[in-house]
């Protein structure tokens, strides 16, 4: 492996920006990984599935430094301890590396990051723990909280939410499943373009293209390098979006003609799947909070060609009122916890926390109301966020529907065979990591009275 050393130091680099910085996981890895296209595939893999096998394995990691080491982790200068982190990582989960070179190389970095009176301590925990990780004692399911907690690295606060609501077998499948990778979804697009030209011309730029569940048009990639790369992807003609986002859209059975509200739309998934299923006919406005969101939006409409878009910036939470009772079908798919996506983006994790949930609860309701005003009369509101637990989702929902003129609708239209039943027919439904095939995710199919 040619800069061995280097992917080392700048896994390092880039675990330490983001505790400095909070800034997002996978925004920090894709930028690194830009800056070092160059690199060999077999480098920039290390780099990756060592920085987020890290962030995912935090709580593991921390016990198992914690059960040799004499100074606890949280007492550790962040540099030392996200080398012990990383290095802990390799020893446990990548069998290729040889548990010498990752003890080497960890001295070697933590001397060269100035600690050089601490490369004994880092020498002796990390030998002790390649020598004995086999002995770790870890918590097993009679103490389920910390059982779940440790052994899935899952924060104890999600898992006590997560056991009250769904009980210790699916929060265990949703823990589980979080750890697992996740494959690259795309939904291919189905105006102005041939699906079997579009799966060709990946395969010939040798990704390896399989079906994805649930919905025709959706697709999973691997085995390729970068995704800017891809013609297809360059053409417009896929787009990434997991497939619980896009039943999101098919949950508004947006029809042509129809004029389409999305009022948190960047990068723009659900409004160019909107777009595209009205083919040449009908509008969706796509707007979002900043600038920035918007030109994610612009960029991506520029890109599928459609042009039956526009993109605009648009606070959600103030009331427009050009647009009360106008459109046929709202999209609110709120800023939200993210719960759902945590096998995609393990920092959300440990981020969470029930005061940041109680605001988010506040924001998602004011824009839930204006959301609400915006549907004519006989129109169609979609709520949905990439989160799981009652609070930001069925909760809301009871909230929309003590005080508004709108009825919950079945989703069994709109769904195929193996989503139905359930809560589908009652007009909602909540997906599970780990119980379903695809990221966690809530929709509510609710219908605003004629008048
Ligand atoms: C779940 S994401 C939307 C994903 C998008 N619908 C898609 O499918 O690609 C939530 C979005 O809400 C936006 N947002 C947050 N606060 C907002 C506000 N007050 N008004 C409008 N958009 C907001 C965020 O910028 C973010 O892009």
């Amino acid at each position: 492996m040619t800069n061995y050393v280097n992917m080392r130091e700048l896994a390092l680099e880039s675990m330490l920006k983001l505790q400095k910085e909070g800034r997002q996981s996978h925004t920090v890895f894709r930028k690194v990984l830009e800056k070092y296209q160059y690199l060999p595939k077999q480098d920039r893999a290390f780099y990756t599935r060592l920085c987020e096998g890290t962030l995912e394995y935090r709580i593991l990691l921390d016990y198992v430094i914690n059960y040799f080491s004499k100074v606890h982790t949280e007492k550790m200068k962040p540099v030392l301890r996200e080398i012990l982190r990383l290095s802990v990582y390799q020893i446990k989960y990548m069998d290729g590396v040889p548990d010498s070179a990752v003890v080497n190389e960890a001295v070697k970095l933590a001397q060269k990051k100035g600690f050089y009176q601490l490369k004994g301590f880092v020498n002796g925990v990390l030998r002790t723990i390649s020598r004995e990780i086999g002995q770790v004692r870890y918590p097993d399911w009679k103490t389920p909280v910390d059982y779940l907690s440790v052994c899935y690295s899952m924060p104890e606060y999600l898992v006590n939410q997560w056991l009250d609501q769904f009980g210790f077998v699916d929060t265990e499948a949703i823990c589980q499943s979080f750890l697992e990778t996740k494959p690259m979804t795309v939904r291919v697009r189905q105006t102005g373009n041939s699906e079997e030209e579009t799966l060709e011309s990946l395969r010939k730029q040798g990704v390896t293209v399989s079906k994805a569940p649930y919905l025709d048009y959706a697709w999973y990639l691997s085995g390729y390098n970068y995704l800017n790369g891809l013609d297809a992807f360059a053409e417009g003609r896929i787009q990434v979006q997991d497939v619980s986002s896009m039943l999101a859209v098919e949950a508004a059975g947006i029809r042509p003609g129809d004029r389409v509200l999305d009022l948190c739309a960047a990068p723009g998934g659900k409004s160019l799947l909107a777009a595209d299923k009205m083919g040449l006919y009908g509008h969706v406005e796509a707007r979002d909070l900043t600038l920035h969101k918007v030109e994610l939006i612009q960029e991506n409409i520029e890109r599928s060609g459609a042009i039956n878009i526009t993109a605009r910036q648009a606070d959600a939470t103030e009331f427009d009122r050009s647009l009360e009772g106008k459109a046929d079908v709202v999209l609110a798919d709120v800023p939200c916890s993210g719960y759902g996506v945590i096998g995609r983006k393990p920092d959300i994790k440990y981020r969470a926390s029930a005061q940041s949930q109680r605001e988010l609860v506040r924001l998602q309701r004011r824009i839930l109301e204006n959301a609400a005003a915006y549907v004519k009369p006989g129109g169609i509101l979609v709520y949905s966020t990439c989160t799981i637990g009652r609070e930001e989702n069925q909760d809301n929902i009871e909230w929309l529907l003590s005080g508004k003129p709108f009825r919950l609708e079945s989703l069994e239209p709109y769904l195929c065979r193996e989503l139905q039943g359930g809560t589908a027919p009652e007009g909602y439904l909540q997906l599970l990591p780990g119980i379903h095939k695809c990221d966690g995710f809530f929709m509510a199919r609710l219908k605003k009275a004629k008048g």
